[in-house]
Formats: C-alpha cells, structure tokens, sequence
C-alpha cells in the first residue's frame, strides 16, 4: 500500500467556492497494478474552471489535471521515472491507467513539465484546436477573446497573432492588460471599468469582428456579437461569468445579429478534439522553443494549497496559467 492525499469537496458551492468547501482525505492506494496502469506522484496540479463548473457532488474527490512522475508502472508506454498529464484529481499520488492518461510529458523538448498543465495541457489544447477548429481565422482578419490575460484567453491572442491577425481582447484589471499587450495583443479593455462596450470595440476594432473566442458569456458576449462581420466565427469555450452565480443571466438576445450577419456559432469541449491533440502538441511545442508563445504562469506552492490557488483563479489574481506546484 502506499500513502496518499486527496482533496474531497464536502459541501455545495453556495458561490464562490471557500476555503471550508473542501478537506484533505488521508487514503491508501493498492500497489497491485492491472494492465495499463501506473502509479505517479503529483509534481504540478491544475486550477481550471471547470472543477467549479462541473460542480461534483458533496463527498465526492475533486478532480483535475496533474503532471505527475510515474514511480510504478505495468503501462510499457509510461516507465518508471517518465511523467505523465493525467486526470488524476487533486491528489498526491494517484492511480491512472489509459483512459485517464492524456499523454506523456515529453522531456526532449526542455520545456518545464508545469506547461503541460497550461500550453501544453488542457488548455493549449482548448486553445489551438476550439479557435483553429471553429474560428478558422484568416490572415488579416480581427479576432476578439475575452479573459484574454487567462490560461486559455492568452494563448488564444498569441496563436492568432501566429495567423496574421489583428487581436483585441479584454480582462479585468491594467495589469493584465500590460501582459495582453506584452504578448502581442495589439489592443485591450478592462471590462470591469468599461461603460460602453460596442463604442470601445468599435474604436479598437474599426473594421469590426471576424473571430470571437468566447470565454465569459454573458451580457458582454451580446454586445461583442453585435459588432461582428458578415460570415464571423464564435467559439463557445465557457461562461465563466455564469459558474459563481446565483441568478440566471438575463441577456439580449442574439438570434438577429445571428441571422442577419450569417454567423456561426459553436460550442465545444476540448476532449472532442482529442485526434487533433499530436498536432497541436507539436505546433505549440514548436512555437514556445521559437519564442513565438511565451509562457507565464502565476504559481502557487504546496498541494495543502490548492483550493487557495482554484479560489484565486476564480477570484481572477491568476495572469497566465494558474498552477500547483506540490
Ligand atoms: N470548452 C472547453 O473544453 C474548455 C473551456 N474552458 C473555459 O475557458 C474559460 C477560461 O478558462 P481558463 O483559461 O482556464 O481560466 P483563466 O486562466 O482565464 O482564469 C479564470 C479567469 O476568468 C476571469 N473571470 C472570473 N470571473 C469572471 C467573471 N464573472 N466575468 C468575467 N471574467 C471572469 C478572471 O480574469 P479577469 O481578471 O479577466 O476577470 C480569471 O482570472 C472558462 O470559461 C473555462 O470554463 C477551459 C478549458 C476547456
Ligand atoms: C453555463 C454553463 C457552461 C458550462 C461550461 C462548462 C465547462 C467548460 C469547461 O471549462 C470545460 C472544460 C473541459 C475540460 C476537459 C476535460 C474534462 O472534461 C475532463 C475529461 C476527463 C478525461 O476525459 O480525461
């Protein structure tokens, strides 16, 4: 047997998540292995947005992504001593076999294993396959995403700015739009002090929207789609505006601008991609060694840490990818 820990949620989020939402669990985890399966111990968690979206039951293990380094393996592709991206939970040693294994992290590239939470974890690939999949941006055309300074959001702008666009975005404080901007955006608003979004994006975005990668929802999501182009694009990531909140939004409705501009619009989870996942891996491995993508992250140390660093997340203190360092 061998000792691990875990993070249990123990009640409903009435809101935002607390601090008293969760408790560690001691537990000991059965050293027999079946076929496929490895044991690793966690070196990086990940915060996301979709642990409070998801929303699992009172009780019940959070779960999340880990990068973890395998240290008992019956999975010939996943030795000992080789880490792997797994939906291993908030735990400190858990046990995976294949289908909860993404991949292998690859050690070659002399990348940091955390960016296989962030770049080159679930939300690289949300980003490279949700906006290259649905937006389908073309060179020259304008691509707006909102929680642009977040894991997602930011890679979003810079892999658009590969592309030959133009890339507005928004988020919620001027330091974040420093980092936006430092990256490559080359205009962004904070929306919490915005009064007037159709006149900020018309003056940013003269020649309107082509691509808008959606990652908050809401009422602003209206606004934006009213400032799109003929034959633009949405990528529905998430609606992160919605996950915290205790009211149904109350929003205008789009079905017009939707019609008459011959927008499409498409929702999407990132696992629906997964056949897209080698070459998004090798493209984005390619432009982070180019300097192409930059990586920021904002850390948080120690596993007993990680509801404080998913309450940050939500919180919005994270620039970058929110990670765990165990
Ligand atoms: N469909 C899919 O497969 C996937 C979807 N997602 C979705 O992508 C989105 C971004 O996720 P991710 O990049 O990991 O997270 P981020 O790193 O962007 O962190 C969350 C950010 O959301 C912003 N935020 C929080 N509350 C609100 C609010 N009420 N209104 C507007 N912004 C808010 C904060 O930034 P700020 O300071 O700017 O407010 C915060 O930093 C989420 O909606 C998530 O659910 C993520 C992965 C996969
Ligand atoms: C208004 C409600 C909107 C709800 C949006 C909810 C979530 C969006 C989001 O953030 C999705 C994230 C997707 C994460 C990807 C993987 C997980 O589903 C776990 C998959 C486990 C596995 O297959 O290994």
């Amino acid at each position: 047997m061998v000792k691990s820990r875990y993070f249990s949620k123990i009640q409903e989020f009435d809101g935002m998540p607390k601090l008293s939402d969760f408790k560690i669990v001691e537990e000991e985890i059965n050293e027999d292995l079946k076929d496929g399966e490895i044991i690793g111990e966690a070196l990086y968690m990940s915060v996301d947005p979709f642990i409070r979206a998801y929303n699992v039951p009172p009780g019940s293990p959070v779960i999340g992504f880990q990068v973890a380094k395998v240290t008992k393996s019956k999975n010939p592709k996943y030795p000992v001593g080789s880490k792997v991206m797994a939906f291993g939970g908030w735990r400190t040693t858990c046990k995976v076999g294949d289908e909860l294994i993404w991949y292998k992290v690859d050690e070659t590239s002399g990348i940091n294993a955390s960016v296989f939470v962030g770049a080159l974890g679930m939300p690289g690939m949300t980003a490279y396959c949700g906006f290259l999949e649905i937006c389908q941006p073309k060179e020259g055309e304008t691509v707006f995403v909102n929680g642009c300074a977040g894991a997602v959001g930011n890679l979003v702008g810079q892999i658009a700015k590969i592309k030959g666009c133009k890339v507005i975005g928004c988020c919620g404080s001027d330091e974040k739009i420093k980092f936006a901007k430092s990256i490559g955006f080359d205009d962004v608003f904070n929306y919490k002090t915005c009064k007037d979004y159709p006149g900020t994006l018309k003056k940013m975005a003269p020649n309107g929207i082509d691509c808008f990668f959606d990652n908050v929802g809401g009422q602003m999501s209206s606004d934006i789609m009213a400032c799109m182009n003929v034959g633009g694009r949405i990528a529905v990531c998430g609606a992160i505006t919605s996950y915290n909140s205790k009211t149904p939004s109350q929003v205008t409705m789009v079905q017009g601008y939707m019609v008459m501009k011959q927008l499409l619009m498409r929702g999407f989870l990132v696992h629906q991609f997964k056949e897209k996942f080698p070459e998004g891996l090798k493209n984005m491995t390619q432009w982070i060694k180019e300097g192409k993508i930059k990586i920021h992250e904002t850390t948080t140390d120690k596993f007993e840490n990680t509801p404080q660093a998913f309450i940050g997340m939500l919180s919005g203190k994270n620039i970058g990818k929110a990670v765990l360092k165990c």
